[in-house]
């Protein structure tokens, strides 16, 4: 099955475009977890057990594990989505970007080591730097294009002969990068103008769209600027306003009451 065969199984089968983001920070865990030599899998396994039967993917953020030298725990964490819940797709963020050789072996560490379905890299290396990605049929890739930061528009709104460079971005990864039907597109919720004039451009592309949640991104406003004719070509991504609603040892169970939440919240507005 491929990437995105397994994505649009797991949208229709617990009817959720909510992603919950896996940016699991030590600083921020309950006390009963601070001395654990495990922690950070632990924590992950509370949050994955109770928010499972509600999203349609998870995605792991790799800098709060290597800054922590806890690598061997998100190989964990993922094999343990992969084992107990395997309809659900893991997309590993590394937002790697680097000259083809290199490229090889971060394709190499995100879809073999960690055995991710899915990894987002960054597209401004071109596409030689994109290719050894693209070439895992059946694995997704996830190009940044218009990011939900508020610097985004440093450098993505810059104009390239007569289009903002993120439009650019979309129209050559539809039309030259996508030949194994593989790519998705990362577009902030928190730019929702932007995202319709992308979703114009690439058809039916999934985006994984962070920023709702702790970024404030409006999600009546995101869905409808970006859902597909059959609402849904969304991955809607929350990692802090999920996995640190509570700081207590309630943490999974207020983790799910939030999830539960947002996906209603984005169902309403669902074609
Ligand atoms: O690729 C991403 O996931 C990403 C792209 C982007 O434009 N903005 C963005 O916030 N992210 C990631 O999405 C997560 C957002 O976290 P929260 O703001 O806590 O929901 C972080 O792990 C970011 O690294």
């Amino acid at each position: 099955m491929t990437f995105i065969e397994k994505l649009s199984c797991a949208w229709e089968k617990n009817n959720s475009l909510v992603c919950v983001g896996l940016d699991p920070d030590t600083e921020r865990f309950p006390s009963s977890l601070r001395d654990v030599p495990d922690a950070i899998f632990q924590f992950n396994k509370a949050i994955i057990d109770a928010t499972h039967d509600l999203v349609c993917a998870y995605k792991p953020q790799i800098a709060y594990f290597s800054a922590e030298s806890a690598e061997d725990q998100l190989e964990k964490t993922i094999q343990y989505i992969q084992t107990e819940y395997p309809d659900i797709p893991v997309i590993l963020d590394s937002k790697r970007g680097d000259i083809g050789s290199t490229a090889k072996k971060y394709a190499v560490e995100a879809f073999e080591r960690y055995k991710a379905d899915a990894v987002t890299i960054n597209p401004y290396l071109g596409f030689d730097s994109a290719e050894p990605f693209l070439n895992y049929k059946d694995k997704g890739t996830v190009l940044l294009c218009r990011t939900s930061n508020r610097g985004a528009n440093d450098l993505q709104d810059l104009d390239v002969g007569g289009m903002p460079l993120y439009q650019k971005v979309a129209s050559m990864i539809t039309e030259q990068w996508n030949f194994n039907k593989n790519c998705m597109l990362v577009v902030g919720a928190t730019w929702p103008s932007q995202m319709s004039e992308v979703r114009e451009i690439v058809g039916d592309m999934p985006f994984l769209v962070p920023g709702v949640g702790a970024q404030g991104g409006d999600i009546e406003a995101l869905v409808k600027a970006g859902q597909t004719a059959n609402g849904t070509g969304l991955i809607i991504s929350s990692s802090r306003g999920v996995i640190y609603a509570s700081e207590g040892d309630n943490f999974a169970s207020a983790a799910r009451s939030v999830v539960v939440d947002l996906r209603e919240k984005i169902n309403l507005h669902r074609n």
